[in-house]
């Protein structure tokens, strides 16, 4: 790209609007004591507001140089154990968690203009938790799962409909067939942001810290 389109981009970058939407409203102290709480209730209007994929999440985690990663999963469960997430360990992200087992998760609801982000230290279930979620998946999606390759390079987009055609056949049938490396994790929550737009820009910001898994919840309003 020339400097003069770089140029350009700028300016139509900084013509887009955000916080477009209506927005919800926040007040921290109404905030509940249990951060999971607060989380389910955003989460609802995320989904009473029919906002499209509302369960989605950015989840960042670090390889072992300390390089950053992050992509984006779908939210399996959450209670005040944890945020729960399913992945093939046999990916990057796996790869990432298995070297440096903590991730932090980003929640955004543009139309409400709410973000929520979650950090802490992530567990691996037991297998049986995994073979679980993996057998509640659709039967193209636990194909992908059990064809293993997933961010490898791909020779051609051929060989890809061949395999996976390969795979669903023998999903359906062996129904009960699992990927061994198929896991659940927990992401175990020691600190838990929420963000609230204005559209004065005068954001609002509650925190929950903890010192350690189980320990008492402290809270703090952020400058936004
Ligand atoms: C809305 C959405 C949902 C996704 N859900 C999953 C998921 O549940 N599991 C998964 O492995 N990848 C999912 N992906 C793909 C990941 O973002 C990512 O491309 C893939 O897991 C490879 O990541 P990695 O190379 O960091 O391991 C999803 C992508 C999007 C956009």
């Amino acid at each position: 790209m020339s400097k003069d389109t770089s140029r350009d981009v700028r300016a139509w970058l900084r013509s887009l609007e955000v916080f477009a939407g209506p927005l919800a409203t926040f007040d921290p102290a109404a905030a509940p004591d249990e951060p999971v709480d607060l989380f389910l209730s955003w989460l609802t209007e995320a989904v009473d507001a029919e906002l499209p994929d509302p369960h989605a999440m950015t989840v960042s985690t670090v390889d072992e140089h300390g390089e950053p990663w992050a992509r984006v999963l779908i939210l399996k469960n959450v209670d005040v154990d944890g945020w729960q997430f399913a992945v093939h360990a046999d990916s990057p992200k796996g790869h990432q968690l298995a070297v440096r087992p903590s991730a932090a998760l980003t929640f955004y609801w543009a139309a409400l203009g709410r973000q929520v982000r979650v950090r802490g230290p992530v567990i691996a279930e037991p297998a049986d938790r995994g073979a679980a979620d993996f057998l509640a998946r659709s039967v193209p999606a636990r194909a992908e799962a059990l064809l293993g390759l997933q961010s490898r390079h791909l020779a051609d987009i051929a060989e890809r409909d061949r395999v996976i055609d390969k795979w669903r056949s023998r999903v359906e049938q062996e129904p009960d067939l699992v990927a061994e490396a198929w896991t659940l994790y927990t992401l175990v929550p020691v600190a838990i942001e929420f963000w609230q737009a204005d559209k004065s820009r005068v954001h609002t910001r509650l925190s929950y810290e903890r010192t350690a898994a189980k320990a008492p919840w402290q809270r703090h309003l952020l400058w936004p």
